[in-house]
This record gives structure tokens, C-alpha cells and sequence, in this order.
């Protein structure tokens, strides 16, 4: 065992009664989110930072399925970003032999770091895959305003929530074959876009993040219902920006 606690004291780390414990809510969102088509196919899925501790769910299980004992906990402080395969001194680790930690964890980092996010949710969603796909090749960002749902996203994700009248912008970053290798660019683009609220991937889905996981949520939901309209706007030939 990595970690210097105890094996009951690092059980106790993911064993609760309280719904509200972040190894029960990452189980239950990743469950909702499935049937978003969000997490579908072990993709996506959800982190939660809780003062010094951060819950992970294991990489490539069926992430409705997930359940409290196969959380890992990771401490918040670390000397770099902890990507699979480097050193980590987990917290805690599951019991349940062949899991590892999900391969998002450096891209959930990011927000833990650079915006000081409580929450981190990585979806595949379709409306997201899609709206990338509908934007050139080259393009560097997506951008819409004169929506209602605008009013439910946050300035950087963490700040005040953006007005009727705001145009939001979100990055838009190339795929990797491998997700840790998302890491540097999905940086790049955060630190160039300290206003957006999330990273889209292109042909991939999108990292959403708050103060907590209900501002991870609610941001991601809004967002996913602008993607679906955008979409729809640009399959029509409407403009995404403007009052037409
Ligand atoms: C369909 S598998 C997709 C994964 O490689 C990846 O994109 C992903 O989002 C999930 O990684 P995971 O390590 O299972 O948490
Ligand atoms: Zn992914």
C-alpha cells in the first residue's frame, strides 16, 4: 500500500453514508451522465477535489457501473502533474485487482490547478464532437452569444456568470492518441483563454469545470445545450454570433 494511512483510515477516504461524499456523487453523476450519452463506452467521465483530496475513477471500466470501493484518492499536493504511469502517491488505492487511474487525471489537474476547481467533468458528447467538426479545420475557438443558457456558464468557469449580452468563447484543441497528451496543449489553451470555462477537443468531446461539482454540472449542461443549438444553427446557416 502506497499511501501511509492506514488500511482502514484509507477505506474511510471512500465508505460513506453521506450521498454528498465524493466517491458516492462521482458513482451516481457518472450513472446520469451515461445516460446523457456522456460516459458512454468507458469514456469521459468526472473528478472532484475536496480540500486536500481528489477522487479518480478508474480508466476504462464501464463508468456507470463504478462504485464507492473503486475510487482512488490522490493528494491535491503534488510536485507535477500526476500522470498515469509517473510517480503518485495515491491515498488511496482500489482493492479490486487491474485498475488504474483514469487517463484524464492530468487533464482534470489542469483545472484543479490553473482555475482551482472543485470538479472537472469530461464528456463525449455527441453535440460537442459534432460542433467541433462543423468548424474549419483551423479554426481556434467556438463563439456564440445572444443565448439564454449563456447565462449559466461562469467567467473561467469559477467567476461571476457571464450576462445575456456576453459573447462566450471556448478553445478549441486537437485530439492525441493518448489522453495524457491532451495535457500541455489543453494548458496552452487555458492559459490563453483565461475567460473560457472549458476546453472542446476536437473529434473527442469536452472538459468542463467549477468551483464545485453542481457549478461542474450546471456549466456542463448549459454548455452541452449550446453545442446541441450551435449545431443546429450552423446546419441552418445562422450565425452564432449576433442578434438576427
Ligand atoms: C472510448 S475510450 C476513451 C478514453 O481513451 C478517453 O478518451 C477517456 O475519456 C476516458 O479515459 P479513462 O481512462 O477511461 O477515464
Ligand atoms: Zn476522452
Amino acid at each position: 500500500m502506497p499511501s501511509k494511512l492506514t488500511h482502514e483510515e484509507a477505506e474511510a477516504l471512500v465508505i460513506s453514508d453521506d450521498p454528498e461524499h465524493p466517491a458516492n456523487l462521482i458513482s451516481e453523476l457518472c450513472r446520469d451522465f451515461y445516460k446523457l450519452g456522456w460516459v458512454t463506452g468507458t469514456g469521459g467521465g468526472i473528478s472532484i477535489r475536496q480540500g486536500e483530496h481528489v477522487y479518480l475513477a478508474p480508466s476504462g471500466v464501464q463508468k456507470e457501473r463504478i462504485k464507492p470501493e473503486h475510487i482512488f484518492v490522490l493528494p491535491f499536493a503534488q510536485s507535477s502533474v500526476p500522470k498515469p504511469g509517473s510517480k503518485r502517491d495515491f491515498l488511496r488505492i482500489p482493492s479490486k485487482k487491474g485498475l488504474s487511474e483514469s487517463q484524464c487525471t492530468p487533464l482534470f489537474w489542469n483545472a484543479f490547478t490553473m482555475r482551482q476547481a472543485g470538479a472537472c467533468i469530461h464528456t463525449h458528447s455527441q453535440h460537442a464532437v459534432m460542433l467541433t467538426l462543423l468548424h474549419p479545420r483551423d479554426a481556434q475557438s467556438f463563439k456564440i452569444s445572444h443565448q439564454e443558457m449563456i447565462k449559466g456558464v461562469r467567467i473561467g468557469g469559477v467567476g461571476k456568470t457571464l450576462s445575456f449580452f456576453n459573447t462566450l468563447e471556448i478553445p478549441i484543441i486537437d485530439n492525441t492518441a493518448v489522453e495524457e497528451d491532451l495535457t500541455e496543449s489543453m494548458a496552452a489553451a487555458m492559459e490563453e483563454y483565461p475567460d473560457a470555462p472549458a476546453i472542446l477537443v476536437r473529434r473527442h468531446g469536452v472538459y468542463v469545470w467549477g468551483n464545485t461539482w453542481e457549478q461542474a454540472k450546471t456549466q456542463s449542461e448549459c454548455l452541452d445545450y449550446l453545442f446541441e443549438i450551435a449545431v443546429k444553427m450552423l446546419l441552418a446557416k445562422l450565425p452564432l454570433v449576433g442578434d438576427n
